[in-house]
């Protein structure tokens, strides 16, 4: 193989010619991208080009260090939403990562599973082959968790189960070394409203109140992200694995319905070239993009791409449909008597930051192990143990449409695959979490609705990939949304109002301060509402082609032969935990379904 041989970092457009070939080309290098990547280079006679719209990053302490987390740099730079009709028409940003390593290059770094019935819910949707057991070596596949000291646990309530863990996997995993003394307060609030302590949320019960793993390298207390992990450590030994930054697919290139390679385009230049895929093109743009690409080379619904020009490959009405995220309420305060420190205190007060990133420097725990101005601490629960009145949101939920809640004629298939979805979220909603609330010991608390019923979609609205797609969260058209949010919204005042917390005299100063009236509630909640936590997910869903689905649960594109599709965009239903656990995991098992499929 003529590109065999060559050690390269990376690889420029120029050292391709159209006549270029690789066994694979990956379109999006983020996390499930990167995954698969390293995966299929094990192999030393296969070769991997992996296309990404951004650059390598520059590691420095934004990407780095946990507490210079913000301002958060290689965010995707201008991105919007469509007006959202639920609320008011306010047009929201799009945060996603455009990096080599994708999202992991940018998140918050909490890194943990969800429930195993969420993984359930994938299989009996059509995700045959994907539930918890199945996917339960691929976690342990996907990390080295090193525990904390034991004195530390004890003292900070951290407690794991070392069986349900992985110990030689590529993303280092473990917990902050440090923490404000405010965080005990937020967890003996949490005890004495009933709220029970979960031993490890990785071991198939992810609700409770629990301390958050993240992907962070205790060794150097530095971020273990996927061009690291799946990149950086394994290069080295790899002619065979090569990246082309800073360049975006701009299609699938198709020989009748058999995927042969990829256009692509520069950012900055605009020099364009294809590039030839042996045995397979695999699509790994993020759930913003991927279906963006599909749609673009001729795989979605066909009257709408037709009628912007661009000839059907397939007929899918459900690619692009189907995008859910999890919603974020901030809960603002005042404190009249806080501890100190507390997360607010590296931004407010100079010499504690000066001494904080001493010690860090000095490889002590420090302030700057946390991520800023976020918690430790994450209380995750199912519906009836935020509310006493869960039937009556279920109930409500009953008794919508969800023809009408799509809108815009949507395919029968896709609301065949909708309907299907509601009964399996609605059935497990005292089961599973649906919400979560993290008080970052600061100013902020963070409501996160989990489990939403709403559903919006991802629509190309030109021929050009530099162009983006519209994107329409559809927050809350399902009025249920709003309820559930509004149910977590009253237990985050009952914590509030528990002695262990009222102590430290916290004053609400938004979204609703000193508010009552329910309905006034409501509408202050939408003003402060944020359709996205950056967990995109499941718009090109691994359910039947008959209810909407994309791929098959072997990855690959319905109706297409050589193309597949391998990250967060398959997935049937948003897990109810931050995603990146699940993404490396759910990639793991594409990469090896891959393998087996071209007997590797
Ligand atoms: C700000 C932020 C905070 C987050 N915090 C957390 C957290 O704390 N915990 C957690 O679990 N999850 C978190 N997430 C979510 C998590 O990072 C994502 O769920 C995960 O990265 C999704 O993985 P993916 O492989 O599906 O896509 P990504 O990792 O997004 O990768 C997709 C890649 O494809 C590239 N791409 C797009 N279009 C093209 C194209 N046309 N051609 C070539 N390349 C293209 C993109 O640039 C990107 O690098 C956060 C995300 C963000 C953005």
């Amino acid at each position: 193989h003529p590109l065999l041989g060559r050690n390269a970092r990376t690889i420029t457009s120029r050292a391709l010619s159209n006549e270029s070939t690789y066994d694979f080309v990956i379109a999006g290098g983020g996390i499930a991208g990167l995954t698969v990547a390293d995966r299929l280079t094990e192999n030393p006679n296969i070769t991997v080009l992996v296309i990404e719209h951004g650059p390598f990053d520059q590691r420095q302490d934004g990407v780095m260090v946990p507490g210079a987390y913000f301002p958060v740099p290689y965010l995707w730079l201008p991105l919007s939403s469509t007006p959202q009709t639920a609320l008011d028409n306010t047009v929201y940003g799009v945060p996603c990562g455009r990096v080599v390593g994708g999202g992991s290059v940018v998140n918050a770094m909490f890194f943990h599973r969800s429930s195993a019935v969420d993984y359930e819910a994938w299989d009996q949707l059509g995700a045959t082959g994907w539930g918890w057991a199945d996917l339960f070596p691929y976690f342990k596949k996907s990390e080295t968790f090193t525990p904390p000291g034991a004195a530390y646990a004890s003292e900070h309530n951290i407690t794991w189960d070392t069986a349900v863990h992985g110990f030689s996997g590529p993303v280092q995993a473990s917990h902050a070394p440090y923490d404000y003394p405010g965080s005990a307060n937020f967890y003996n609030g949490a005890l004495s409203l009933g709220i029970d302590a979960r031993e490890d949320p990785n071991a198939g019960d992810a609700t409770g109140i629990f301390r958050l793993e993240r992907s962070i390298d205790p060794k150097t207390q530095t971020r273990s992200h996927a061009r690291i992990n799946h990149y950086d450590r394994v290069i080295a030994s790899r002619p065979n694995y090569h990246i082309l930054p800073s360049t975006a697919v701009a299609r699938v290139l198709f020989e009748g319905t058999t995927a042969i390679g990829v256009e692509y385009t520069n950012t900055t230049s605009s020099e364009r070239g294809t590039v030839k895929a042996n045995k397979e093109v695999i699509v790994a743009a993020g759930s913003v993009h991927s279906p963006q690409i599909l749609q673009l080379s001729g795989v979605g619904d066909a009257s709408r791409l037709t009628s912007l020009g661009i000839k059907s490959i397939v007929d899918l009405p459900g690619v692009g449909r189907n995008l859910q995220d999890h919603l974020v309420l901030t809960v603002n305060y005042n404190y009249t008597s806080n501890l100190f420190p507390n997360s607010g205190s590296l931004s407010s007060n100079a010499t504690y930051a000066t001494e904080q990133r001493a010690l860090y420097d000095n490889g002590e725990p420090s302030a700057f192990d946390i991520t800023a101005t976020t918690g430790n601490l994450i209380i995750q629960l199912p519906l009836s143990n935020w509310t006493s009145n869960s039937s009556s949101i279920i109930s409500t939920a009953k008794s919508q449409d969800p023809a009408q809640l799509l809108g815009g004629n949507p395919d029968p298939t896709v609301i065949s695959g909708y309907r299907k979805q509601r009964d399996a979220v609605i059935s497990n909603i005292n089961g599973g979490a649906v919400g979560d609330i993290s008080w970052s010991t600061g100013p902020t608390t963070s409501i996160y609705m989990t489990r939403p019923l709403s559903r919006g979609s991802i629509t190309i609205n030109s021929t050009s990939i530099l162009d983006a797609p519209l994107i329409d969260f559809g927050a809350i058209t399902d009025p249920t949304d709003l309820e559930i949010l509004l149910a977590i919204y009253l237990k985050n005042r009952e914590l509030m109002a528990t002695p262990d917390i009222a102590v430290l005299g916290p004053i609400e100063t938004s979204p609703a301060p000193g508010i009552t009236d329910l309905e006034a509630i409501r509408e202050a909640l939408k003003k402060f509402l944020q359709p996205s936590n950056a967990h995109q997910c499941c718009t090109n869903a691994m359910m039947e082609k008959e209810d909407g689905g994309v791929v098959d649960p072997q990855n690959r594109v319905y109706g297409t032969e050589g193309l597949s599709v391998v990250d967060a965009s398959v997935w049937p239903l948003v897990v109810a935990s931050g995603p990146q656990a699940s993404v490396y995991a759910a990639a793991e098992k594409a990469a090896d379904s891959i393998k087996e499929r071209h007997g590797l």
